[in-house]
């Protein structure tokens, strides 16, 4: 049985792999246990239906990692929730990742947030077995990881998931085309070959007329590039990222999270993304895990844990972020009233409370919320500003609301990014077709139509 071999399409299965065990089946297995923790929010109806049409990439389910003596004696012993120093102090043991069970699914940026030594890292790492769990089980594509042979092993993480460390971890003797080839050289690719899909990396992260420099004729944030393009070079189905702009100015760090939103939108790849930033989780996560002593506190959407924040602690994580910039017109909606569904600017459910905001402010009255030609409802002042003001009342998915490539919440930052393709720099667009617009408003035109956000 050859389980390495370099021609293998990344992503894909050499051979028959081990089944997760407890595995309910292929649709969606584990499902219920997301469903049923009290910390996970039911995902958006687009998201819940995207997850059943294709298995998780990742399934991860009640897993743990304790360091220290005896480790193994732990998960499900009585000392298991102990806080952290209590268990330290009684077993000489730390619980870095306790009982933690979610999925990741195709084609979303899934960030795994919390405060220094919650257990990010440790967490991620296990995915790949970098660092052996306690106990527990991981499934990718179904395929039971903990049960991979050494051979297995080396397959997943050179072929199926690449790690963009912060630390770049670059060959400093080597120019850039030949540090991005790297991961492809250790693959046993040929020379003219990595060098050309190295080239082609190259120029995917902006790094054009840079190839024969060393890292050190580099700057921080375009040697980050180099990392970037070196995970990318081996097609991986997941990219899996510790931290990797945490040592970055703040300026190239946007930058470089512009480059991840952009490659997530224009590829669609699954991703994993460490980060103690809630700025930085909010702006690229589909869907965020907010960790705290090793658990998971909350699971959601940006919007989820903005909105509805589960406890206290998330709460009080939340209390700074500007709510309109999060949540969206989904959220502040109600229903239309005597005519207000045939006229005033047109919202996508996806705009930003904000760009709700601007709409209004220019058009003078409410504007329409429009999925698929059809009004969902209207935002005028009033509910905008409850919004703002935290007095607002649970989401409102729409029941045949359309699910996107990316099935979660990716859909929110590629709500804004086609926002802004549509409407320009500033994120305006013209009003999208709808059953509505028909209807002239006087003077023959729709109210505010060119401040209307579509996406
Ligand atoms: N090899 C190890 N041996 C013992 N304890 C460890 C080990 N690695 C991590 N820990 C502990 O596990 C806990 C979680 O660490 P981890 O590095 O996963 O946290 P983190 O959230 O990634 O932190 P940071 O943001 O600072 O990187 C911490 O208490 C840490 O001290």
């Amino acid at each position: 049985m050859n389980t390495n071999d370099p021609a293998q399409v990344p992503g894909q299965q050499s051979a028959a792999p081990a089944q997760v065990p407890g595995k309910q089946s292929a649709k969606q297995p584990g499902q219920a246990a997301e469903a049923t923790s009290p910390h996970v929010s039911t995902p958006p109806a687009s998201a819940a239906s995207a997850a059943t049409s294709v298995s998780p990439v990742f399934s991860v389910r009640e897993l743990w990692k304790v360091f220290g003596p005896r480790a193994d004696r732990i998960p499900g012993s009585p000392e298991a929730h102990l806080p952290a120093a209590e268990l330290r102090e009684r077993t000489g043991c730390t619980a870095a990742v306790r009982g933690v069970s979610f999925d990741v699914h195709q084609g979303e940026v899934f960030v795994v947030m919390g405060l220094s030594g919650s257990g990010k890292s440790t967490l991620v790492r296990c995915l790949t077995r970098l660092i052996e769990p306690t106990s527990g089980s991981i499934g990718m594509d179904g395929e039971d990881v903990l049960a991979m042979d050494r051979t297995r092993l080396r397959d997943l993480r050179r072929h199926r998931a690449a790690m963009v460390f912060q630390h770049f971890g670059l060959l400093p003797h080597r120019s850039v085309l030949d540090n991005i080839a790297y991961g492809l050289e250790i693959q046993g690719v040929r020379k003219a070959q990595r060098r050309a899909r190295a080239a082609e990396m190259v120029a995917k992260v902006g790094l054009s007329g840079m190839e024969h420099r060393r890292p050190g004729q580099l700057s921080g944030g375009q040697q980050q590039r180099v990392g970037l393009a070196r995970a990318l070079a081996v097609d991986p189905e997941v990219l899996l990222f510790d931290e990797p702009f945490s040592a970055l100015d703040p300026l190239i760090r946007r930058d470089m999270q512009e480059e991840v939103v952009r490659l997530h939108r224009d590829e669609g790849r699954t991703m994993v993304f460490i980060t103690h930033d809630l700025s930085e989780a909010l702006r690229l996560g589909s869907r965020i895990a907010l960790m705290r002593d090793g658990e998971i506190v909350q699971l959601g959407t940006p919007e989820d844990i903005v909105g509805a924040p589960a406890d206290d602690y998330v709460r009080d994580f939340v209390r700074d972020v500007p709510r309109e910039q999060v949540l969206t017109v989904r959220r502040a909606m109600r229903q239309a009233r005597d005519g207000e569904a045939g006229q005033g600017p047109a919202l996508a459910p996806g705009a930003t409370v904000a760009e709700a905001i601007e709409a209004v402010a220019r058009s003078g009255g409410p504007a329409r919320v429009m999925d698929a030609g059809r009004c969902l409802g209207v935002v005028d002042h009033a509910c905008l500003l409850d919004v703002v003001a935290g007095l607002d009342r649970a989401p409102q998915p729409s029941p045949d609301e359309r699910t996107d490539a990316d099935g979660s919440a990716g859909r929110r930052a590629g709500a804004r990014e086609s926002a802004k393709e549509d409407g320009g720099a500033d994120g305006r667009a013209n009003e999208a077709p709808d059953e509505c617009a028909d209807k002239p408003a006087p003077g023959g035109q729709q109210p505010g139509s060119d401040e209307a956000v579509t996406a």
